[in-house]
């Protein structure tokens, strides 16, 4: 195999069409480590603000490690996958007290920080040290199987696309030849529509050569994502102050805030399942009120419906029985806890309904999906 032709090849064409990102022309390893972290599993459209804001508010990896856990969710809200905020942090912290605040530039040093596998340590010292070690994300996979025609799914064939990450790797320009290899990843070779004509190594794809472009990668089937009811409150107090919890701190949405319910039995009604979830949560006796909202969602490995009631704090003291804390807020300052992803349409419903107080028993119900 002519590894350079496909070398030459990459970059020069990297050289005319390669984007234009706001990480690309750093030299700061600290904002490497934070491209990289957002860039897991994100889209760069979707990560380009938060990566700019994150440098704003934390410029340092010393900023980073000491920032409190509530602010590092608070710039992270919205980007998803919420674990990997609180592994960069953990991450930040580690490199400050354990290697000096310099980040470890040894890739079996560097896999062992929170969050961080050999692709992203792969981007890490590539970019931010110029270290000859090859990336292997979802995009990679797709361009590689592609490449040279395997016809093995991805997920069962991690060895040799390692293998063909590092074997193609330009020894003397690793930083830039992984970024030109994710630039192929995002703009040519599409997982639905390949654009071959553009592609700087048409003329070596075996997958092009073999007319298997557009079935390449193989997928396995993929697995049906169960689907759950969850019964939601939102408690009010006479002070007209709403409850909301803090998650545990592992599981889904591990660390994110939210109103207090849970999961409906076989059977149970919603007004039931959710005295009964705030009783086991949080040891309260409420009533359950109007209907506010009701909001469809789809997590990576679950599928929520969730039926929000207005409910009234009726008596008994928090106790923390399935989450880390609990408040009450006034609707305000509701903008100020990190939510799950499908709450945003709760909130919504809640600040266009009239303050309190207010006869809530009479508040409309209102129903909206996806
Ligand atoms: N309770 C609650 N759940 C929410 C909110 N927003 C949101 O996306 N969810 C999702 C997260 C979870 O996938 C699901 C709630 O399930 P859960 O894991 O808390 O269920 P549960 O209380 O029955 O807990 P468990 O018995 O399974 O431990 O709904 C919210 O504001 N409140
Ligand atoms: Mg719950």
């Amino acid at each position: 195999m002519d590894w350079q032709w496909f070398r030459t090849q990459l970059l020069t064409w990297y050289g005319e069409y390669g984007r234009d990102l706001p990480w690309r022309p750093t030299a700061d390893p600290y904002a490497v480590l934070v491209s990289e972290f957002m860039l897991q599993q994100t889209q760069v459209m979707t990560v380009i603000p938060y990566y700019q804001r994150w440098l704003k508010q934390l410029p340092t990896l010393a900023d980073c490690a000491q920032a409190q856990r509530q602010d590092i969710f608070k710039l992270w809200e919205g980007l998803g996958y919420y674990r990997r905020a609180e592994y960069l942090h953990q991450t930040c912290q580690m490199i400050m007290y354990n290697y000096g605040g310099n980040i470890p530039q040894e890739l079996a040093i560097l896999i062992t920080l929170p969050g961080i596998g050999r692709t992203t340590a792969g981007g890490i010292l590539s970019h931010a040290f110029n270290l000859p070690l090859p990336i292997l994300d979802g995009n990679v996979q797709r361009v590689l199987s592609r490449l040279f025609a395997l016809t093995t799914p991805p997920n069962r064939n991690q060895k040799q696309l390692w293998h063909y990450s590092q074997a193609l790797l330009d020894p003397d320009q690793p930083g830039r030849f992984n970024q030109a290899l994710m630039d192929v990843g995002a703009g040519v070779c599409l997982p639905k529509v390949p654009h071959c004509g553009r592609c700087p190594w048409q003329n070596g794809c075996m997958g092009e050569q073999t007319q298997q472009q557009h079935t390449l990668p193989v997928r396995e089937p993929a697995k049906e994502i169960p689907h759950r009811t969850i019964g939601v409150g939102v408690i009010w107090n006479a002070q007209g102050q709403v409850l909301i919890d803090q998650r545990p701190s592992t599981g889904l949405l591990a660390n994110l805030w939210e109103f207090p319910g849970g999961k409906v039995e076989p059977g149970e009604s919603v007004p039931d399942c959710i005295r009964r979830e705030i009783q086991e949560e949080l040891a309260l006796d409420i009533r359950v009120g109007a209907h506010l909202i009701t909001v469809n969602h789809r997590y990576t490995h679950l599928r929520v419906t969730l039926v929000v009631h207005h409910g009234f704090y009726q008596s008994g003291i928090p106790e923390l029985r399935g989450c880390q804390a609990y408040a009450w807020v006034e609707l305000r300052d509701l903008s100020e806890y990190p939510f799950p992803q499908a709450n945003h349409k709760i909130i919504q419903a809640l600040a266009t309904s009239p303050s309190p107080p207010w006869p809530l028993e009479m508040a409309e119900g209102r129903v909206q999906s996806e």
